[in-house]
């Protein structure tokens, strides 16, 4: 309990109407950034904080100190957990019937529900708004994400052959620019339900503890430029031959811009190593150069141009110029949605094939996001009070975008469009929210695997 010191929760108890027994909240996407959202991360949130005997005397009695210092008065609500600990073995009585992980929502729908199990604790529903609504991080990232491979597939659907290296084409380059290990692997993981390139380490763990996959994602040996500086400026080439003699097999990735990158492309890769690089193409073996600086679709292009003049191009099938299978570009500087489009926009214009490229992205990955990108929230929409089930509702006439809505949902498919069934009226039967936790268990546990197929893009639709 102690992880929402939010001041404010821990006083609800006593705030609510005399002989409230049940408080049922909601969880949705308002809108924002996206007109749909890719639900992931409340089963890392369930099994990391919720599952099993939480509550224990140990805890209460933290909590109880802490919150008395806090408030400086006994506010904290000792009975209330001494009773879960005692009637439910220290077992959660709460019910959270959600989406399943991967769905891909249009907003303003619902995506979880919460409610109290026990009517003594009617106050737990929304004591653990501050730990739930959390999932905005992963879920926000994951639909992020998602938007990137959508906009990529388009351009492959026009200026690719097919869609075969799509799952690579973004890497993810933002464990640094994190706010901490377990939120790099927890927005890593989210990546992931798309793509398979990562340097995020961290993400292969939760993916591996939280969702029941071995290894989520990949990457190749890569320079960076203290192992391409250390050569010196003059000596930039011997640090460019070393990668290559050192990693004879595979893809290998060199940063080339630590001093100038046309240079680099024009007289170090593509004339001194020239033929290396050739010969390694016989063993299948490819080298990425890495732009890293300037502006990024300008960059692109201007390296495509240089190392095309000098390796040559062929003309895919749907005729844009691709570079020999040896070597590639990846753009890992200035990445995101938006910078996507207008690099897309330059490839075509150029007539080059997105396939000549991949991606990286670090900080608009991981970090460049909030909990309003997504306008996530959490609001109470019916409880029992003398033993009568009323709706509850906010309405602010200074936002009408705030309303959050009335009774019991359910959500339902009308026509292959889902519709949020308010008021109590939705046929439960049809309800696409599963039970995914009740009373300290996890009922539902999604496999990465399952995950990555229900968020799978629509690789037919009108590209
Ligand atoms: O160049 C590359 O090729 C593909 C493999 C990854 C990679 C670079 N990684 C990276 C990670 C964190 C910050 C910057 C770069």
């Amino acid at each position: 309990m102690t992880h929402n010191l939010c001041r404010s929760k821990v006083t609800h108890h006593k705030q609510y109407p005399e002989n409230t027994t049940f408080v049922y909240s909601y969880f949705e996407s308002r809108g924002g950034k996206f007109p749909k959202t890719v639900f992931f991360g409340l089963q890392y949130l369930i099994k990391r904080w919720l599952v099993g005997p939480v509550v224990t005397k140990e805890k209460i009695q933290e909590a109880k100190e802490i919150y008395n210092l806090h408030f400086g008065q006994d506010l904290f609500n000792e009975e209330g957990w001494n009773y879960i600990l005692e009637e439910h073995d220290g077992h959660l009585p709460l019910r959270i019937k959600a989406v399943p992980e991967g769905t891909i929502i249009p907003y303003k729908n619902v995506l979880f529900t919460v409610e109290n199990t026990d009517p003594k604790c009617f106050w737990l529903t929304n004591y653990f708004e501050t730990l739930l609504v959390q999932v905005w991080y992963p879920m926000t990232v994951a639909t992020n994400s998602y938007y990137q491979k959508d906009l990529i597939a388009k351009c492959m659907q026009e200026t690719a052959d097919d869609f075969s290296g799509l799952s690579y084409m973004l890497h993810d380059f933002g464990f640094r620019g994190s706010t901490s290990v377990e939120s790099a692997g927890i927005g890593g993981a989210a990546h992931l339900v798309n793509f398979e390139g990562t340097d995020t380490i961290a993400a292969l763990t939760i993916a591996k503890n939280f969702y029941d996959c071995d290894i989520a994602g990949y990457s190749i040996p890569a320079a960076e430029h203290s192992t391409i500086t250390t050569w010196q400026k003059d000596g930039e080439v011997n640090g460019f031959r070393n990668m290559l003699e050192k990693f004879p097999e595979g893809i290998v990735a060199c940063v080339s811009d630590s001093y100038n990158i046309w240079n680099a492309c024009e007289n170090l890769w593509g004339e001194q190593l020239k033929d290396v690089i050739i010969e390694r193409g016989e063993r299948n073996a490819r080298l990425v150069v890495r732009p890293d600086s300037g502006n990024p679709s300008d960059v692109v292009i201007k390296v495509l141009e240089i190392l095309g003049r000098k390796f040559g191009t062929s003309t895919n099938s749907k005729g844009y110029k691709l570079l020999p299978p040896y070597i590639r570009v990846i753009q890992g500087d200035g990445v995101s949605y938006e910078t996507l489009e207008e690099i897309g926009r330059n490839l075509k214009r150029h007539e080059w094939s997105i396939d000549n490229v991949t991606f990286g992205s670090g900080g608009a990955l991981l970090q460049k996001i909030d909990r309003d990108t997504q306008k996530c929230a959490y609001k109470c929409s019916s409880a029992v009070i003398n033993g009568k089930e009323v709706s509850v509702f906010k309405q602010p006439i200074t936002d009408s975008g705030k309303k959050s809505k009335k009774g019991r949902l359910t959500l339902e498919l009308k026509d292959d469009q889902y519709v949020t069934v308010q008021r109590g009226k939705g046929d439960t039967n049809k309800d696409i929210l599963v039970t995914v936790f009740e009373n300290g268990k996890l009922l539902k546990d999604f496999t990465f695997e399952e995950i990555r197929k229900r968020a799978e893009i629509d690789l037919l639709k009108d590209k």
